[in-house]
């Protein structure tokens, strides 16, 4: 076990070559951000900015990136299919909501087929980081079994919607049906099977809640990712459904990339490993190294003396005090770590650096702004002067 030290942190800090140009320091491709979190868009973007990234893009529904356009100039966006109204309005009709319950369908959930968007940016990325409020929808206790995507009855819903619709919309339907991502149109519709009081309900369809559909098939595109992937939030939430989901189901597989890191708070780390988070507390360490050796992943266990491990070293980080208990301080962090990550720092000195440089930033913060007044936004502009510390010693 090795506490973090400025001295350690001055060692691995990343080079700043003179000859350089933006893409020597490397592009995060951050996806993030949901209709009611747009602010985890905004700060984990800005934030791997400010640990000296080169670039940033942040891919979210069309009006995430319209906010964190109006919000900041430094962000590049770039905009991700969401489900189509017609997708939405057939669930709803499907599933008979009523009126009243419309409300409750988001019209800014991703479309699964938004993943074949961002094939390119995947592959132009030195950096990917996932979830910082990217909802999954209400709680990670919903009873939802993504993995039951039923393809038949998804297509057959849309077809016999598409004649009762108007000539315009089944117009705009058979479009879809006949292009290229036709083979996928199903995916689009999230129906899956629904368990209600314990009892599985196959084929029920439901209204999409959140970005399960887009997270399962990101997923999948990026178990063979070689590059470093840090998961965060609601990303880990949703491989807690995967790997605990409902008993009727069993468990499924997740392969999580082979460079990944999870920073997840007690709760997410006590949903992924399917405990109470009182126990976890009690062994912090143990449990942290646990979930990385049973995830293959590197672990970032936030909390005071946040724990980092890849299963076999630890690190325990001495910055950081209670100003950090604020929300919106965790999103900085994943931008923080994949902001080291895309300047080619290795996944466990990415996740030392952003975690000890985090706490720093919140030391110096409180100085000026006490543990009661400061936001997690002004965290952003206190992550220059604790690298000025580091760079000083
Ligand atoms: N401005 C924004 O847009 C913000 C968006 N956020 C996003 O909101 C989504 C939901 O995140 P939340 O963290 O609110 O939801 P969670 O459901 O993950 O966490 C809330 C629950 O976890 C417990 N919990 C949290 N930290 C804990 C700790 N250290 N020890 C023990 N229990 C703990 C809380 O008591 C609460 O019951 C995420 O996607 C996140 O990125 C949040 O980061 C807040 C700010
Ligand atoms: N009392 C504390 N002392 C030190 N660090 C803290 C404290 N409370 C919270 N933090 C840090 O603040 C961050 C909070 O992250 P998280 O719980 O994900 O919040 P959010 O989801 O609201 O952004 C983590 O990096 C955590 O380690």
């Amino acid at each position: 076990m090795n506490t973090l030290t400025l001295e350690y942190i001055k060692s691995i800090l990343p080079p700043r070559p003179d000859n350089s140009h933006k893409m020597t320091f490397g592009h995060v491709l951050n996806i993030a951000g949901s209709l009611h979190y747009r602010g985890a868009a905004y700060l984990s973007s800005l934030s791997a900015l400010r640990v000296g990234a080169g670039y940033v893009t942040l891919a979210s529904s069309p009006s995430v990136c319209d906010s964190v356009s109006a919000l900041t100039p430094n962000i590049v966006t770039f905009a991700l299919r969401t489900l189509s109204p017609l997708s939405v309005h057939s669930l709803q009709r499907t599933a008979n909501l009523h009126l009243k319950d419309a409300q409750i369908v988001d019209v800014q959930t991703l479309s699964p087929q938004a993943v074949l968007q961002l094939r390119d940016k995947l592959t132009q990325a030195s950096a990917i980081s996932i979830g910082s409020g990217l909802s999954i929808g209400q709680s990670t206790d919903q009873c939802i079994d993504i993995t039951a995507i039923n393809t038949e009855l998804t297509v057959d819903v849309d077809v016999t919607l598409c004649t009762e619709m108007s000539a315009e919309i089944s117009t705009d339907l058979n479009s879809d049906l006949n292009s290229d991502l036709n083979s996928d149109l199903r995916s689009e519709l999230p129906i899956c099977n629904v368990i209600k009081d314990n009892q599985p309900h196959s084929n029920e369809l439901i209204p999409p809640q959140g970005n399960h559909g887009f997270f399962y098939a990101l997923l999948n595109e990026i178990q063979t990712c070689t590059k470093p992937v840090i998961f965060d939030a609601d990303a880990l939430n949703f491989i807690s459904h995967l790997l605990n989901p409902p008993v009727p189901f069993g468990t499924t597989t997740v392969t999580l990339p082979n460079k990944s890191i999870i920073t997840p708070h007690p709760k997410e780390l006590a949903r992924l490993l399917n405990m109470d988070v009182a126990t976890l507390q009690t062994q912090r360490m143990h449990f942290a190294r646990l979930a990385a050796k049973q995830l293959n992943t590197i672990v970032v266990l936030k909390g005071k003396n946040t724990v980092i491990t890849d299963g076999n070293d630890v690190f325990i980080n001495p910055t950081g005090n209670s100003a950090l208990a604020k929300a919106g301080t965790g999103d900085v962090l994943t931008g923080m770590i994949s902001g080291f990550c895309a300047q080619g720092v290795s996944p466990i000195n990415a996740a030392c650096l952003g975690v000890y440089l985090h706490g720093l930033a919140g030391n110096i913060a409180a100085e000026d702004l006490s543990q009661y007044g400061m936001l997690a936004s002004d965290l952003l502009s206190y992550i220059p002067k604790a690298i000025l510390k580091v760079l000083a010693i």
